[in-house]
């Protein structure tokens, strides 16, 4: 597979479906990845990490106890959530307020978990997620936790993107400006992954789940690799 394949004016599997599924823990790349797999593919984007993020900044912000799973469950029934499924364009809101930078901020990573492992919350966010899926005719990549095993197990491409825990501290702190402890890192990276695995398994891929582990390789590097790894399974080669 080369990368000439998904030169700029390439559409893969035009008119039919195409759901790139990519999950792994926090610092892997997801994210990044995603989006530029997302562009090169002309695919539509969904972060729902950016879901969970939105649902705590909404439970923080009205004062909810994230501990009363009733409550959390009720709060993501009433979200009025607005996501950008764009990879050039991004944007979270909800209800006409802008998020996108708040949720990305320690105080919400730090929160999260405890949403994230309320189960009426996730199987609200899980529904709409497979509505925005459905909406976009099946044509996107979808990044998170649960996409290759629960959302979407029967995406077309389903891949697990891991990288060792210090490649993980490493990049994270790279991205935080280098502005967090050792300590804190971890607690963001590492402890809010021990606590988000106690749902859902991004640790290991189950049966027909690609593994690409990126902790030596670039970011292009990574990307190249998702790409050979989506014509591997769409063309065969
Ligand atoms: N292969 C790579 N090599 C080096 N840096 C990378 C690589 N992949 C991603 N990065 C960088 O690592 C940082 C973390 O990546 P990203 O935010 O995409 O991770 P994530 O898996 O989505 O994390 P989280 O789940 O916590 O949101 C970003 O600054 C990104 O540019
Ligand atoms: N499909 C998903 C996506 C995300 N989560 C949880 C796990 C994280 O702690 C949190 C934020 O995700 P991030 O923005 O860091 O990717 O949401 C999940 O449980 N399932």
């Amino acid at each position: 597979m080369t990368r000439d394949l998904f030169g700029p004016e390439t559409v893969v599997r035009p008119g039919k479906p195409l759901v790139v599924a990519i999950d792994g823990p926090s610092g892997s790349g997801k994210s990044s990845v995603s989006k530029e797999v997302a562009r090169r593919l002309k695919l539509a984007y969904l972060d729902t990490g950016a879901m969970y993020r939105a649902l705590t900044w909404h439970c923080l912000k009205t004062g909810l106890d994230l501990q009363d799973g009733a409550a959390v469950e009720q709060a993501s029934k009433e979200l009025a959530l607005e996501l950008s499924t764009s990879a050039n364009v991004e944007y979270v809101g909800v209800a006409g307020v802008d998020i996108t930078e708040e949720i990305r901020e320690p105080r919400i990573s730090s929160a999260v978990s405890a949403v994230a492992t309320t189960l009426g919350a996730r199987n609200e966010l899980i529904r709409r997620q497979r509505q925005i899926i459905d909406q976009h005719h099946r044509r996107m990549v979808v990044e998170g936790r649960d996409i290759t095993t629960v959302v979407v197990p029967n995406a077309e491409v389903r891949v697990l993107l891991t990288a060792s825990e210090e490649a993980r501290m490493r990049r994270r702190g790279l991205q935080l400006g280098g502005t967090q402890t050792k300590e804190q890192l971890a607690a963001q990276v590492i402890h809010r992954d021990a606590k988000d695995s106690t749902v859902v398994n991004f640790t290991q891929a189950a049966d027909g789940v690609i593994t690409l582990d990126s902790s030596d390789l670039d970011f292009d590097e990574t990307v190249e690799t998702a790409l050979s790894i989506v014509g591997k399974v769409i063309y065969g080669d």
